[in-house]
């Protein structure tokens, strides 16, 4: 069984689907926290949930849901274009209300505020929730994923609607620890730390990364929910962790922070630039163990 973050007809149950994942072992959550806390008891293998948008950025339950309680990680991600169908009641008059998850409000609002600038806007927990409430009479339209229509019988009040073209989010199927996916040369490796209140604390962590010519994709704060001003990392870098130059800087990471938590090494969904060579550190690596037995010099 695999929880995806629902009900039926959001983005989520898209990504899963374009996973790989066959319709019937498809289970839905309302919430990403639920999503993940049923992967953690071992009630689903694993959970689809969304992470990042390239429009309105992190997606903060998910970042918080993946330090918060026993580890998880990712072992596949997947990234679609989102573009967005706007569903009312067949028949429906006049739109006062329009709902929608926040991250979906957030990447329409140039649209509304010039088709619908009367409409009250209502956040609710997916797209696809909204256009269950839609249903249900309690608001009058939906921003939805276009399969909602599908599952809902609604109408189509617009369709391709997006303030930002080619806006695109991102989506981690997330399991318990095992061993990662074999490493396919086009990996990316997760992690989060928490860089201490010190002058040059994560400028020292980066510079172990770019030491090994990694290369960092995406590095995302989040507070800690302790002090003000403590904050978490969230960084993606390029390569897998069974490569010598990744572990290596995975055990450097780990000495300047005890609490880094691995997120995962997997597939990236849009390869892009050339591999890393690893041979320098394979041969190095090689080279020191001969020194200690006395091999070489
Ligand atoms: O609510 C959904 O359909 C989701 O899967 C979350 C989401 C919301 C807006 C854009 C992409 C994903």
């Amino acid at each position: 069984m695999l929880a995806y973050f629902g009900p039926q007809g959001t983005f989520t149950e898209q990504a899963a689907l374009g996973l790989g994942a066959s319709p019937d072992e498809l289970v839905p959550y309302d919430t990403v926290p639920a999503a993940l806390a049923a992967t953690r008891r071992g009630d689903a293998e694993a959970a689809c949930v969304p992470v990042e948008n390239s429009v309105e950025g992190a997606v903060p339950a998910t970042m918080d849901a993946l330090t918060e309680g026993e580890p998880l990680v990712a072992v596949a991600e997947t990234v679609l274009d989102v573009r967005f169908s706007v569903l009312v009641r067949p028949g429906g008059g006049e739109v006062k209300t329009v709902a929608s998850h926040p991250h979906a409000l957030a990447q329409v609002r140039h649209w509304l505020a010039e088709h619908l600038p009367a409409a009250d806007v209502v956040a609710t927990t997916s797209t696809a929730a909204a256009a269950r409430a839609v249903l249900a009479g309690e608001f009058d339209a939906a921003v939805s994923a276009p399969v909602a229509v599908r599952h809902y019988p609604l109408e189509v009040l617009a369709t391709d609607v997006a303030d930002v073209r080619d806006a695109k989010t991102r989506f981690l199927l997330l399991r318990r620890p095992g061993p990662p996916p074999a490493p396919t040369g086009q990996d990316r490796t997760s992690v989060v730390v928490t860089a201490t209140d010190r002058v040059g604390a994560l400028s020292e962590l980066l510079t172990e990364l770019a030491l090994r010519r990694i290369n960092l994709t995406r590095i995302e704060s989040r507070p800690t929910k302790g002090r003000l001003g403590e904050y978490r990392f969230y960084i993606d870098f390029d390569g897998h962790v069974a490569e010598p130059r990744v572990g290596d800087a995975l055990a450097a990471l780990r000495r300047h922070c005890p609490d880094t938590r691995f997120l995962g090494s997997y597939p990236k969904a849009e390869p892009g630039g050339a591999p890393v060579g690893d041979e320098e550190f394979v041969a190095a690596a090689e080279w020191v163990a001969a020194v200690r037995e006395g091999r070489g010099a």
